[in-house]
């Protein structure tokens, strides 16, 4: 008679890199409804096994099955397998009846059916209060949750990876009890490891694992009758004695495959003993998917981070923004050296114009005075000097930034000019002007101070032509810039760095969250055993994507809510399409996070580290950011680095922003829908190459 088999193994391999090969030609079976206990000293391969029998990993040869399938496909997982691995495998953020619902709906079970076992299994594993989070249990409650989680459905075949490790010793007996209870009763197989050897004396069979391989594979009773003692311990200790004076050979009794399959069951068999249609209780995607969904909104909420980071953070950045860039620069100082009026008699002395109607002349006195008090202290505050050379000496000091010069017959000369422009000499024409020289590194300060005093004195000078009975147009220059049909004559730069701002901001929030919602489900261990239960890689995006979807949603909302509102920005455009593009350029920030995140996936075995991608994606991002044209007009790029920049995902969106607030461009017009496709674009092209990534680690 052909005994039925939940696992066999047969000539199983495994190796880490290099190194000396974890499983060595293992061969393993496990009888349908019975307790197989698998001890082995650490660091001798249970994990790796028992997480090959639920896909999680792969042998490197041999073959493995599961409840007659393939581990991971089908018919030897979704439902049929619990598994509890060595780590608790719980996000922080689940409570005890949020861990059990997540399980118990990724297997298909209905809400009511999840409530009685959580009565049941609350009992059975004193389980902590319903709604203590995982976060705040001792190590001990948390594995008892994680067991629950492993039993909510009540699988066919048992996979415990260490399930009594750190439980007090009436918890493992009701443990033990229970595991019994049902191997005999319902027929469930059960694989487990265990470090406390003696209570697998339980167990109906136990495999002696050593160096790669079994040493034995008996029951206990024989075990113990062939090693001639009462202690499993002390037959484990013998047995690894006799193994390690005979290397390499088998000792006790033969364990099964070990010395000829054909002693086994045959593949044919297995076929025969599991007919290809099993019956599965499956989930549906709906429902796997609302069951993903709860989860990463109860990530989401829970975490302490979570709702400050979506909301509070774009807030924030944005009023610093606006709080720190394009304003005008303010308590500067400059140095004056007034040979003609001194300090002004500390600004009381205006300076004197006198206009003679009948000789249509007009006299200045002290007009320097007029300018040096044509601008705001506050502004520029004036450090007067009667020396030149002790001024410019005195600038660094005075942390003046620059010096500004009036001759002695400044006012004369200025009379001059007006009197007779044509034959005015050359030393009256430099006489008569104001001399200026900055001294600051700083270009922004320098081009601020220039501005303001060309447009002071313009404003000065016009009022004196004025007094004097002369159009102030006399004081243009012989250029006018008309107004713009786009934007304003005096156009700030806080309105050119703005629409890049946004995006960057709404990217990089983007980049990060899908970076650490995923790295904390693949930390924790949540998505393998989502996967052991049937969940597909592509479910568990896709749900992260809506997911993070909807927190792109709302940062984009709190960015533009703060700019539009409390900051008055202006969208001359259509406020649609400026969410639209927020919206899109959301989704690519996380698409590019998932790219970055896959390729740590495929670079390491598994991506445990969150600094390392956050490495990764602030290294990234900067040049995305130095070359979208935020703080530099890209034409000011060399031709190559332009094209190049332009192909990023953050410098056409950024022009298509500016275009549609400042000019009212709609999204029909080339200048905004080829910022669209350029999102829509490395999407797509993020996606395409993170999927590729994961499956090429999958395989
Ligand atoms: N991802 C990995 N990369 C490299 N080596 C690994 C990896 N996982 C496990 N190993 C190595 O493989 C060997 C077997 O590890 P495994 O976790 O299967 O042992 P174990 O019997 O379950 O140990 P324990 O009882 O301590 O849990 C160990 O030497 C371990 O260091």
């Amino acid at each position: 008679m052909v005994v039925e088999q939940a696992i066999i193994v047969r000539d199983a391999k495994k190796r880490y890199g290099s190194g000396t090969p974890v499983l060595n030609g293992f061969n393993l079976n496990v009888p349908k409804g019975c307790i197989y206990g698998l001890l082995g000293p650490s660091g001798c391969g249970k994990t790796t096994l028992l997480s090959s029998l639920v896909g999680v990993r792969k042998m490197d040869s041999g073959e493995l099955w599961v409840l007659g399938g393939k581990p991971g496909t089908v018919e030897s997982g979704i439902t049929r397998v619990g598994y509890m691995p060595q780590e608790i495998s719980l996000v922080d953020e689940f409570s005890v009846i949020g861990a059990l619902y997540f399980f118990g709906r990724i297997n298909g079970m209905e809400d009511y059916t999840i409530e009685d076992r959580y009565l049941f299994l609350k009992d059975l594993l004193q389980l902590p209060p319903r709604d203590r989070l995982v976060r705040n249990m001792s190590g001990g409650q948390q594995r008892r949750v994680s067991f629950a989680a492993a039993l909510v459905h009540q699988p066919e075949l048992l996979i415990l990876d260490e399930p009594t490790v750190g439980l007090d010793p009436v918890l493992r007996d009701n443990i033990w009890d229970h595991l019994v209870k049902i191997t005999r009763d319902e027929g469930v197989t059960v694989i487990i490891t265990t470090h406390y050897i003696e209570e697998a004396k339980q167990c109906n069979k136990i495999g002696l694992m050593r160096c790669g391989q079994l040493l034995a594979e008996s029951s206990p009773s024989e075990l113990l009758e062939q090693c001639q003692t009462d202690s499993l311990e002390e037959a484990f200790l013998s047995l690894s004695q006799m193994q390690a004076q005979n290397q390499g050979q088998a000792v006790g009794q033969t364990p099964t495959g070990v010395s000829g399959i054909s002693n086994v069951i045959t593949l044919d068999a297995i076929y025969r003993n599991y007919p290809t249609k099993v019956e599965v209780r499956r989930s549906s995607t709906k429902k796997k998917c609302h069951a993903l969904l709860m989860k990463n909104a109860l990530q989401f909420l829970r975490h302490p981070g979570g709702v400050l980071f979506s909301v509070l953070l774009p807030i924030l950045q944005v009023t610093l923004f606006f709080n720190s860039y394009g304003l005008d620069p303010k308590d500067l100082a400059i140095s004056v050296v007034n040979e003609e009026a001194g300090n002004c008699n500390h600004g009381r002395n205006r300076g004197n114009v006198t206009y003679n109607q009948n000789e249509f002349t007009c006299n200045f006195v002290d007009l320097s005075c007029r300018f040096t008090g044509g601008f705001n202290d506050s502004l520029l505050k004036k450090l007067y000097y009667d020396d030149y050379s002790k001024a410019v000496d005195e600038i660094t000091t005075e942390h003046s930034v620059g010096v500004m010069h009036f001759s002695r017959n400044f006012s004369y000369a200025l009379q001059a000019k007006l009197d007779d422009f044509l034959s005015i000499s050359d030393a009256d024409l430099i006489a008569g002007q104001i001399d200026v020289s900055l001294h600051t590194p700083d270009r922004q300060i320098g081009l601020f101070v220039q501005k303001e005093l060309f447009e002071m004195f313009q404003r000065e000078y016009k009022k004196v032509l004025k007094e004097c009975g002369i159009t102030p147009k006399f004081a243009d220059v012989p250029i006018h810039f008309e107004d713009p049909v786009y934007g304003k004559k005096d156009q700030k730069y806080i309105t050119f760095i703005t629409a890049p701002f946004i995006l960057s901001l709404v990217f990089i929030l983007a980049t990060s969250i899908s970076s650490s919602i995923i790295i904390t489900d693949r930390h924790s261990g949540v998505w393998d055993r989502s996967l052991v239960q049937g969940v597909t890689t592509a479910e568990i995006l896709i749900t992260h994507l809506i997911s993070q979807v909807i927190v792109i949603v709302i940062q984009v909302a709190a960015a533009l809510c703060i700019s539009f509102l409390q900051f008055d920005v202006e969208c001359k455009g259509s406020l649609a399409t400026v969410i639209w593009l927020g919206i899109l350029d959301g989704v690519c920030g996380m698409s590019y996070g998932k790219y970055i995140l896959s390729t740590r996936f495929l670079i390491s075995v598994m991506c445990t580290s969150t600094a390392l991608v956050n490495y990764a994606s602030v290294g990234s991002f900067y040049p995305l950011v130095l070359l979208c044209g935020l703080i530099w007009p890209v034409e000011g790029m060399p031709k190559f680095l332009r094209w190049f920049s332009l192909s990023l995902p953050l410098t056409l969106p950024g022009i298509s922003l500016r275009g549609v607030l400042e000019k009212g461009s709609s999204v029909n017009e080339p200048e905004v829908y080829q910022g669209f496709l350029v999102l829509a674009a490395w999407i797509v092209g993020f996606i395409s190459l993170c999927l590729f990534q994961l499956r090429s680690k999958s395989t």
